[in-house]
């Protein structure tokens, strides 16, 4: 890997470039992008953000000047389609947005900014806009899917007559309703020849439409698949790390949304750090156990789809989900909470499959289904988590030492002493 100390040449117009590989060739071009970037000040007190945006802009435009430039799709106008399609365009990839009102489309043209779901934000104008699926699809490298979980299948539906060659990245953190599906389980279903990968990482759309250094990570066992995918959204801003951990990578952003919901609620209720702290790892190793029993690496849960996305939507308003959660805390129903939100929230969903899935395979999941207690059984959060706190010894991290079954005979034994109306029910969670 080359160090921006290397890089003492302007490496994008050196013949040596000519004889090496792509990513050697990648690499020596980010080197040239950080270079510039830090003769534009960054890391000194006078840095002028413009200067190197435009720096950047020139160097990544250069991995896209090669006769191999990239054709993208992203299907879906929502907040992270628009923001995704716009770093792609901004990195001079060949870039159409579908979206599915006419209206919309038109309007975008227009304005060159995305008014429902980021109005603040001026797009770049290379970047193309249409309703039209089939023109969108046809000829293209990639398609994105940006789309609500529910509406993950129809939308590939729609678009497998138009499909050939071109692979699908996933950028969808959900689960589809009743199946327990995720969305790479759809695309087997769906497109079974097809080339995929699924995109996912702390990766809140303002901070990104911000500029704001974020990174994400392209799951996918095609490695031409993940490289092409770096090219494509890798900046100076936004990092794209690479894994062969689909089924982790992807439950990660799905499951994080639950945990944002119960940290929105926590925060409605004031708890201190230790609380959230608390929360969160136990979070982690809710997510982590749930994942080892679909196939997922526990290892994937520590990367940036794992405790990345979860430290990022656990932490912050501009998470749609933790927000549902601070309406719920405050005593709002889920319906009003949902419809008051007006945008997607794919927690709401994901509890109730995650509840089932996990009660139905006997998935230790306690935050999960203390949740579903109090937004779907109506149960007192008060009670709810008190009952939490009272549950059995555990071990910390199960992969370093497992879970040793005599604590749940001792918890019930202790139960047992207090009198504890909740024994029967305890004991069998520690099972
Ligand atoms: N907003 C964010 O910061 C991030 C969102 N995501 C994920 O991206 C996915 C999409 O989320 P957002 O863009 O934020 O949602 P959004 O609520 O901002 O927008 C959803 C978009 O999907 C469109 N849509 C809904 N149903 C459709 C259908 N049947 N066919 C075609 N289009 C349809 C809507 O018209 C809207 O344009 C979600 O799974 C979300 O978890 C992932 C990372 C970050
Ligand atoms: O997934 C996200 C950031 O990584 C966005 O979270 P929300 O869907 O909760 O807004």
């Amino acid at each position: 890997m080359t160090s921006p100390n290397d890089s003492n040449k302007d490496i994008g117009n050196d013949d040596s470039e000519m004889s090496k590989s792509a990513p050697e060739k990648q690499n020596s071009l980010l080197a040239g992008i950080i270079e510039r970037a830090s003769k534009s000040g960054i890391g000194r007190k006078k840095l002028n953000p413009s200067a190197v945006e435009s720096s950047v802009a020139k160097n990544m435009a250069e991995i896209h000047s090669r006769p191999t430039k990239l054709r993208l799709a992203f299907l879906g106008g929502g907040s992270f389609g628009t923001a995704m399609a716009n770093l792609a365009a901004r990195n001079g990839c060949d870039t159409t947005l579908w979206v599915r009102n006419k209206r919309t489309v038109k309007a975008m043209i227009k304005t060159q900014t995305n008014k429902k779901y980021l109005p603040s934000y001026k797009l770049d104008d290379r970047l193309k806009y249409s309703h039209d699926l089939a023109a969108t699809v046809k000829d293209k490298d990639i398609v994105f899917i940006a789309v609500p979980g529910l509406a993950f299948r129809e939308t590939l539906k729609n678009i497998a007559p138009f499909i050939s060659g071109q692979s699908i990245v996933s950028l969808t953190k959900g689960m589809e309703k009743d199946t327990f599906a995720l969305m790479s389980d759809i695309i087997k279903d769906e497109l079974p020849e097809v080339n995929f990968g699924v995109m996912s990482g702390p990766n809140l759309a303002i901070e990104i439409m911000k500029n704001m250094p974020s990174a994400t990570v392209i799951a996918s066992e095609s490695e031409p698949l993940r490289h092409a995918v770096q090219a494509a959204l890798h900046s100076a801003f936004f990092r794209v790390f690479a894994s062969d951990d689909v089924k982790g990578v992807e439950l990660g952003g799905a499951l994080k949304n639950i945990y944002a919901i119960a940290m929105g609620m926590a925060s409605a209720y004031d708890v201190g750090e230790n609380t959230k702290a608390m929360i969160l790892t136990r979070a982690l190793a809710e997510m982590s156990r749930f994942g080892v029993e679909a196939g997922a690496n526990p290892l994937t849960f520590l990367g940036l789809s794992g405790v990345g996305d979860l430290y990022a939507t656990c932490s912050s308003e501009l998470s749609r989900n933790y927000r549902i959660g601070t309406m719920l805390g405050r005593g709002m129903s889920i319906d009003a909470a949902v419809k008051k939100l007006g945008q997607t929230a794919e927690g709401v969903n994901t509890i109730q499959q995650v509840h089932e899935k996990a009660t139905k395979e006997g998935i230790y999941m306690p935050i999960t289904h203390a949740l579903y207690a109090v937004i779907y059984e109506d149960k007192a959060a008060l009670g709810v988590a008190l009952h939490l706190m009272e549950a059995g010894f555990r071990s910390d991290v199960e992969f370093v030492m497992a879970h040793d079954h005599s604590n749940a005979a001792l918890t019930a034994h202790m139960k047992t002493s207090n009198n504890s109306p909740d024994d029967k029910k305890d004991d069998a969670d520690h099972k």
